[in-house]
């Protein structure tokens, strides 16, 4: 385990190394003019020859703009930006976040207990007090679950603190076994945490605060704004600034009923929170689903469940970690997204899930792809040539075909697609899953051939590119290597294009300046503010005199 603790070793990027030349030179020579309807049509072993299997998951890369040599010039590639030596550091905790002097170590939550040393390295300690941590929360879930007086469950959180738990809850709908509804409040707007408070009773609701920082503005103003509704059905109209100077009863309501989720228990404390789940720094915000900012799935699923949930990621960190890279599915992936990226110049990739227990994925994969490796410089602060992520978008199918694909099969921007199917519909509709699956596959049948008669605003130029991966069914052990997949497929992608993905500095810019606009706001000070910011001010003082926004504040009788 020589990096613990320690910055991994230099990866060269991947336009500085010797086989970029090479790929540039294949690209303009043969590349681009790739033709995967001829390549199809003229070689019946394709699909076999390019198809990868992975725990709980099959690719076809067949229908990609991929011929031999770029498969070969791309896994030379892998290795000469040293893609092995990255992913053993990644699982021995090396300090791949560099400029915040942290590692990027979420397999280690997904280290079965049965571990062996390999796995675990010689750093058994920080394995002992992850599993300790993780047995805390998985017991709460279970006496939650148990817990008659609780009905809902109410989990405030942003970006990973929202995107994952929800994502995973939503994908595991058909696996639920609780009667508790859950619910995923993140947006600064009120709408999002009114709404919901409007149908709920605060003597049966438990807010889960997920944060790790416990800072972000949102999670901080819906925390606060929940607590209030809570106070207030107790008789309380204003907080005091300072909780703990509330009578011990309301300060116990507030601790009864929420939740901390944090690497900043003090912070929580502060907030008058008692029961705290923490988890370590090295657990990054959109890699976090798997700590106990993933209590509210453990609620949902139960604490064997979310251990199965675990197993599947670590069967996938298993697969990351010693398949070759020819068959290596997230090193595959990832090359394919330099491949398009860089060389295609495709700035953008379309994910369709085809199941609607999916269709939080193309959010949580915006998160993961964009904020992870939507960078301009590489890890000595050098500004990039090279593009970096593409926009990531999409939407569960077959709603996505009426709406965006005519512009896909059609229109001038090459997208490639990724489809996701289900083998096993997981259902009560099973003859939906067939059409469902035809639909999937029609869609990138289409899209390969194309179409070339009848008159032309019927063509469809064909030859565009995507990639179809086949989940055995929506259970915790397939969702959990899905996630999983994504999560390395980043980080590869990270390290070829050779940069930080485990940062985020460019949030920070506007978080600052929200501040800022904010405080302006309240005390009307616009001096060295720009002139249409100032405008903008203008204009919003003008609409709220002349049109007062009403107020909402539902509160609930106490039962
Ligand atoms: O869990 P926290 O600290 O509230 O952060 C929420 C989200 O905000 C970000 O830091 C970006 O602003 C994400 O990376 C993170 O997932």
């Amino acid at each position: 385990m020589p990096y613990r603790n320690t910055p991994p070793p230099a990866h060269p990027r991947c336009d500085q190394t010797p086989v970029w030349a090479q790929l540039q030179e294949h690209f303009i020579q043969h590349g681009k003019h790739c033709n995967v309807r001829q390549a199809i049509a003229q070689d019946s072993g394709r699909f076999a020859r390019m198809a990868v299997q992975a725990p709980h998951i099959g690719v076809d890369f067949s229908r990609n703009l991929l011929d031999e040599t770029t498969e070969t010039l791309l896994l030379q590639l892998a290795q000469e930006c040293q893609i092995p030596e990255a992913i053993e550091a990644m699982f021995a905790g090396a300090q791949l976040n560099t400029t915040e002097q942290r590692a990027a170590w979420h397999v280690l939550l997904r280290t079965p207990p049965s571990a062996s040393a390999a796995d675990t390295g010689p750093d058994g300690d920080a394995w002992q007090a992850m599993h300790r941590q993780q047995q805390a929360f998985l017991d709460f879930a279970e006496q939650v679950r148990q817990d008659e007086r609780i009905t809902d469950i109410v989990n405030i959180g942003i970006g990973g603190s929202d995107l994952g738990p929800a994502v995973v809850v939503a994908a595991l709908e058909a696996f639920t076994r609780s009667d508790k509804r859950l619910h995923f409040v993140s947006n600064m707007d009120g709408a999002d945490l009114g709404s919901r408070l409007a149908r709920l009773n605060p003597d049966r609701t438990l807010f889960l605060v997920a944060s790790k920082s416990f800072g972000t503005a949102e999670t901080i103003a819906n925390a606060r704004s929940a607590r209030a509704w809570l106070l207030k059905a107790h008789g309380v109209e204003q907080e005091p600034d300072d909780i703990a100077s509330l009578p011990a009863a309301l300060q116990q309501r507030v601790q009864q009923h929420f939740v901390g989720l944090t690497c900043n228990p003090d912070a929580a404390s502060r907030f008058g929170i008692q029961t705290l789940f923490p988890f370590e720094d090295w657990v990054g915000g959109r890699f976090s689903l798997w700590s106990s900012i993933g209590l509210s799935i453990a609620i949902a699923i139960g604490a064997d469940g979310f251990r199965q949930l675990l197993a599947g990621a670590h069967a996938m960190d298993q697969h990351f970690r010693h398949a070759p890279l020819a068959q290596n599915l997230p090193v595959r992936l990832a090359l394919l997204d330099v491949w398009y990226r860089n060389f295609h110049g495709f700035a953008s990739r379309c994910i369709a899930p085809y199941s609607h227990a999916l269709r939080r994925l193309p959010a949580y994969l915006q998160q993961l792809e964009m904020e992870s490796n939507g960078k301009g410089c590489d890890l000595h602060g050098t500004p990039l040539t090279a593009a970096t992520a593409p926009i990531v978008w999409g939407e569960a199918g077959t709603n996505g075909q009426h709406a965006y694909f005519q512009l896909i099969h059609q229109g001038s921007e090459t997208v490639p697609v990724e489809f996701i199917v289900l083998r096993e519909a997981g259902h009560w509709l099973p003859h939906q899953h067939r059409a469902l699956l035809a639909n999937a596959l029609a869609q990138a049948r289409a899209l390969t051939e194309g179409k070339h008669d009848g008159p032309p605003h019927t063509h469809c130029p064909g030859n565009r590119p995507s990639t179809l991966m086949m989940l055995d069914r929506l259970d915790p052990h397939c969702v959990g290597a899905l996630i999983a997949l994504y999560e390395h497929r980043t980080y590869v992608a990270g390290v070829l294009w050779g940069i930080n993905s485990f940062d985020q500095w460019g949030v920070e810019l506007g978080k600052t300046l929200a501040k800022d606009i904010l405080h302006r706001m309240e005390s009307g000070t616009l001096h060295g503010l720009d002139a249409t910011t100032q405008g903008l001010l203008g204009w919003l003082n003008s609409a709220e005199t002349a049109h007062p926004t009403p107020t909402m504040s539902p509160t609930h009788p106490v039962a």
